[in-house]
Order: C-alpha cells, then sequence, then structure tokens
C-alpha cells in the first residue's frame, strides 16, 4: 500500500488512476474540483489548469457543457451546484430562510382568526393611508387649489414622486415576481395586476420616500416631524402584520423608497420649467 505521501505526489503529477478503474476503488472528489486526469488532459500548464479548476459555477455554465464529469459519472451540471452551493448561496438560502419564517411569526393580523385579528381593521386604515390613490388624489387636489407658483411646484414634483415610485415598483416587481406570502388574503384595495408580487412592498416605498418628501418641503414642526416617521414606520410594519408581506419587502422597499427622493431631488421640476409647461397648455 503506497504511503500518502507517494499518494500525493501521484496525484501531483496527474498519475492518479482514474477513479473507478485502475486500483477498483472509488475515490470521493469534491464536485467543484475538476478531477487531476481531466487537468491534464484540458492543458499541459499546471498552474492555468488549476485557475480552470477553480473557476466559479457560474462561468463553467457557460462554457457550453451540460454536464459535469465526477470520477467518469456524468451529472447534470444544475445537480452539481446544488450539491456544492457558494457561500452566498447558502448566504442568501438561510436569510429567505429566517425571513420567510420571522415574516409567518409576525403576520398576526393576516386574518380575523389570527392571535390579533381584532386590530386588522386599524392596520388596514393605515394600509389606505400609505395606498398611491389617496396620495395621488390629495397632492393634485393641492396642486389644483396652490395659488402661489412654490406651492404649485412643490405639488408637481410630489406627483411625479408618486408617478416615478408606481413605475419604478411595477418594473421590479415584474422583474422579480416574488409571491406574496401564503397567509396573505388577497382582499386589498386598487391593485394593479404586478401587485400579486410582493418584492419590494410599493407601500414601504412610498411611505419612506413621502416621508423624505414631506421632511424636506412641507413639514416644519418638529413634533409633526417626529409623526411622519412613525406614520412611514407603522405603514412598513403593518405589511408584515396583515400577512402582505415579508420582512425582506418591506426593508428593501424602505431603502428603494429613501433613494427615489434622491432621484426625485435629481429631476425635480423647477419653477421655470413648470412655468412653461404651464405655458404650453395655455
Ligand atoms: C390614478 C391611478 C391609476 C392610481 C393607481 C394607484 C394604485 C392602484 C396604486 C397601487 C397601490 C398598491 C396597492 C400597491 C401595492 O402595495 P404593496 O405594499 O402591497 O406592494
Amino acid at each position: 500500500m503506497p504511503s500518502p505521501k507517494a499518494r500525493n505526489s501521484a496525484g501531483r503529477s496527474g498519475s492518479v488512476p482514474s477513479p473507478g478503474g485502475g486500483n477498483g476503488r472509488y475515490e470521493f472528489i469534491a464536485l467543484n474540483r475538476t478531477p487531476p486526469h481531466l487537468l491534464q488532459r484540458q492543458g499541459s500548464d499546471p498552474t492555468s489548469a488549476r485557475l480552470r479548476a477553480s473557476e466559479s459555477p457560474n462561468r463553467r455554465r457557460g462554457s457550453g457543457s451540460s454536464t459535469s464529469s465526477t470520477g467518469g459519472q456524468q451529472l447534470p451540471e444544475e445537480d452539481c451546484m446544488r450539491l456544492n452551493p457558494s457561500f452566498i448561496e447558502i448566504a442568501l438560502s438561510s436569510l429567505l430562510a429566517i425571513d420567510l419564517w420571522l415574516s409567518k411569526r409576525l403576520g398576526v393580523c393576516a386574518c380575523e382568526d389570527s392571535s390579533w385579528g381584532s386590530v386588522r381593521p386599524l392596520m388596514k386604515l393605515i394600509e389606505i393611508s400609505g395606498h398611491g390613490i389617496p396620495w395621488l388624489a390629495g397632492a393634485a387636489y393641492c396642486l389644483y387649489k396652490s395659488d402661489s407658483i412654490a406651492g404649485q411646484e412643490v405639488m408637481l414634483n410630489l406627483l411625479m414622486a408618486l408617478v416615478l415610485d408606481l413605475v419604478l415598483v411595477g418594473v421590479v416587481k415584474a422583474a422579480v415576481r416574488r409571491r406574496r406570502p401564503a397567509h396573505n388574503q388577497m382582499d386589498m384595495f386598487a391593485t394593479f395586476s404586478v401587485d400579486r408580487y410582493s418584492f419590494p412592498s410599493g407601500h414601504a416605498t412610498r411611505a419612506a420616500m413621502c416621508a423624505r418628501f414631506l421632511l424636506a418641503h412641507l413639514v416644519l414642526a418638529a413634533p409633526l416631524r417626529v409623526l411622519v416617521l412613525l406614520w412611514a414606520s407603522f405603514v412598513g410594519f403593518s405589511r408584515v402584520l396583515l400577512g402582505r408581506h415579508n420582512v425582506t419587502d418591506v426593508v428593501f422597499g424602505f431603502f428603494m423608497g429613501y433613494w427615489q427622493y434622491n432621484l426625485v431631488e435629481m429631476l425635480w421640476l423647477s419653477p421655470l420649467m413648470f412655468q412653461s409647461m404651464i405655458g404650453q397648455l395655455d
């Protein structure tokens, strides 16, 4: 029987008998490593062979081969990836598992029979306070009623922000297509077809963006500023309590809404632009 050292040096030189053959013994080979006998076949330079062996599974997938050789056995590439997930894949699946578990536990107002079912009407009231229709209608009404150019400018930009939010959330929801939690009752008021998807929470994006907008342009008194922040937080939290969303939908929604406000500031319609728009309408 050869010593381990002798076996190692044999492996380095590429003279290991092919698994399953030669000594009649199958050897365990990690699926993310290319077996030494294949390394030798791919090229004579050991450095480039090692580099190829350490290529990411994604890159290998793009190489055109649909199967991986593991010691004579042909396994579908996707099976190899499942057996040998990367650190990021493990971290993501763990995060998603925690997210689903936590969201299910927090969905205490998901229906009337839930443990906090009695506060469901209050949660639905908070839901309506963050809905797109009252915000769009309110901004349009204030724009119509405003008699100063400055007031009209702010309201017009709020309207633009609300429309931008609906578009961006719709695009992300349609791209990600994450289903709403199983315990959600689909009894929401006025929804678009993309609203059957849950990532990100449109209420959370709107709450975060509108809160920043209000704090920057409309609400100056300290107690009211606190109320605005509390309202935005409640809108986000109520989405999980109602069972409409998972926690990550709301957390991402808050981030997205926060950044959407930066976009609104960049695209801000100035009084000059506003006046020329009004002039074109006349
Ligand atoms: C004037 C007009 C076309 C208004 C549309 C407003 C509308 C239907 C917004 C959808 C709001 C909504 C239900 C979003 C979903 O929020 P999630 O937090 O459940 O994602």
